[in-house]
């Protein structure tokens, strides 16, 4: 996928700013910036749901806009800020239904796998019903970080070609998102291509890519270790206003 000199302008405000970079097929980017930079927009515009004001997102060479919203939800897994769920439905008929398109939920066995996944089985299973998967009311009975787990696990069930994360892992302690993301990892594997947005930069370390969005502009491309080693870039000013460390010791 790719963005060619894409604007995105709201009540006469540029948002995005002529960005181009590229997704690689079947790898992780991560695109990472201060807060108000542009990256949930990022998301909405390869999500298409907005469109560009002008320039073009394209998916293997073809304009986005020529894709419907039918084939790219087919193809789309999407974990956003606030997922969101069936309230009226278990905690099971919300992960099964990662397979409706097909006609048919999830069965109890994928949907358990699922959960394990998103290292969400346990927090499911130690709640009254949940000896049953009977929880209902997913929003009130677990809590912020446990809700995204729930729809990581929903989104791993079913993978799809294209899988984006906007702050999905943010509401994690550190070890947990660590596990977390490592499933995404081995579970996607090479099959999808993963696109994750978060301020927490630990989270981005492992990514194949990082596309640093400053003010609506991309600002540096690179990985990791080319990105840090720059000392008067973005991405280093950003590591070292977090107050961490990244852990290579420089
Ligand atoms: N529908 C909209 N109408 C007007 N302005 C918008 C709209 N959506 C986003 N914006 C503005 O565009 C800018 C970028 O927003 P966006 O949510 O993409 O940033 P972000 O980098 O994801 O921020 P954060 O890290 O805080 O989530 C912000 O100034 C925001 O207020």
């Amino acid at each position: 996928m790719a963005f060619e000199d894409v604007h995105w302008t709201r009540q006469g405000v540029p948002i995005l700013r002529g960005l181009s970079f590229t997704i690689p097929a079947n790898q992780v980017t991560a695109i990472v910036g201060l807060t108000g930079s542009g990256k949930s927009t990022i998301a909405k515009l390869l999500l298409r749901l907005e469109g560009v004001t002008t320039g073009r997102v394209t998916l293997n060479g073809h304009d986005l806009c020529n894709v419907t919203h039918n084939a790219l939800r087919s193809n789309v897994n999407y974990v956003e800020q606030t997922p969101q769920f069936f309230e009226s439905k278990s905690v099971a008929h919300n992960l099964g239904y990662a397979t409706a398109s097909t006609g048919k939920l999830a069965g109890q066995e994928l949907v358990e796998e699922a959960a394990k996944l998103g290292h969400i089985y346990d927090a499911i299973k130690e709640k009254p019903e949940g000896r049953y998967w009977l929880v209902f009311g997913l929003r009130s009975t677990f809590s912020g970080g446990e809700q995204h787990r729930i729809a990581i696990s929903r989104a791993l069930l079913k993978p799809k070609p294209l899988l984006v994360l906007d702050e999905a892992t943010s509401a994690l302690d550190s070890a947990t998102e660590e596990r977390v993301m490592e499933s995404i990892r081995k579970h996607c594997g090479t099959v999808t291509t993963t696109v994750i947005i978060a301020h927490r930069l630990s989270t981005v370390k492992q990514a194949d890519q990082i596309v640093v969005i400053d003010k609506g502009q991309v600002a540096q491309v690179g990985t990791h270790t080319t990105l840090y080693a720059d000392k008067e870039g973005i991405y280093s000013r950003l590591w070292a206003a977090s107050g961490v460390t990244d852990g290579s010791g420089t």
